[in-house]
């Protein structure tokens, strides 16, 4: 067991009915990694963010979440109590930011938590001015931090749904870190993307890593970012794990290659993905 093991999932199954999405699936993540979850459409990959995250209780297995203060049974926890109590917050591949509300608003919801027990969830403790007005203070210099961090500063008070495509995609993962996450689950976070946008993408997503220390799990079609910034990377088929290792072992592997190709004469590989994978996108 390595010291900066994160998250631990072990045998886990997630069935719908008969459909098996998730079988007996084990791996580690590490604090401080990038851990990438490819795999072709249908694999898996969301399902297993779903029950990380408490959208789903797995049908089997046991996915262990190593605090500061110990191991937590992801599990056994409560969804909405998941990024709370567990610090894991996540993004999601259709964007759900509170597009009614400004950019600023939308990270001091994510710190709702913190505020509630500052008022010691009562008007009187609202009143209780020193308190509530400590974490107001702090809550909107963590959010000024974030926006700055992301390149939203300009736009605090647009409202969140006037941003651009790729502006809401940063805006969710500022708020994913304004809850103060060890373990941020990251659903394709450069589709639709522009390659400027990929490129600062990838910076961001380093950055949380090496300056805030953060594990990140990473599920992406762009090769090019799984493979410039992952640690790690896991592969998915039909949902069971067909390879485990470093970039470079894993696009090089005959069993990942094989599940990119397919099985049919006529498939072929989008040529961006093949040039990361290095293969040829007609070889079968
Ligand atoms: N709530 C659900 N009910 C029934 N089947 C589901 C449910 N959620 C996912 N599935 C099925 O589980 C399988 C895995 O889906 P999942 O969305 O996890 O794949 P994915 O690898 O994330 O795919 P993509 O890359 O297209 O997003 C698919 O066959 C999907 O139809």
């Amino acid at each position: 067991m390595t010291d900066n093991k994160l998250l631990e999932v072990e045998h886990l199954t997630m069935r719908f009915g008969g459909l098996v999405a998730i079988d007996d699936l084990s791996f580690t993540a590490n604090t401080r990694e990038i851990t990438a979850i490819i795999g072709p459409n249908g694999a898996g990959k969301t399902t297993v963010f779903n029950c990380l995250t408490g959208f789903y209780v797995p049908t089997e297995g046991r996915l262990t979440l190593h605090a500061n203060d110990g191991p937590r049974l992801l599990e056994r926890t409560e969804g909405f109590r998941i990024p709370r109590n567990n610090g894991v917050a996540r993004t999601f591949q259709n964007i759900r930011l509170f597009t009614g509300m400004t950019v600023l608003e939308n990270l001091i919801v994510a710190q709702h938590n913190r505020l509630m027990e500052a008022s010691a969830f009562s008007i009187a403790g609202l009143f209780n001015l020193g308190r509530y007005a400590r974490a107001e203070k702090e809550a909107i210099e963590k959010a000024k931090f974030w926006l700055n961090k992301v390149g939203l500063y300009d736009q605090a008070d647009w409202s969140a749904g006037n941003l651009p495509y790729g502006s809401q995609r940063r805006l969710e993962i500022a708020r994913a870190m304004c809850t103060d996450p060890s373990l941020l689950c990251l659903d394709e976070p450069a589709a639709g993307l522009n390659p400027r946008e990929s490129a600062e993408l990838n910076i961001l997503l380093q950055s949380i890593r090496d300056d805030q220390g953060v594990g990140c799990l990473l599920i992406e079609h762009d090769m090019s970012v799984v493979m410039q910034i992952s640690d790690h990377v896991i592969v998915l088929d039909y949902g069971r794990k067909i390879a485990d290792g470093n970039p470079e072992a894993v696009k090089n592997d005959p069993a990942v290659i094989r599940a990119y190709l397919g099985e049919e004469e006529d498939d072929e590989l989008p040529p961006e993905v093949a040039a990361d994978l290095n293969v040829d996108p007609n070889a079968h």
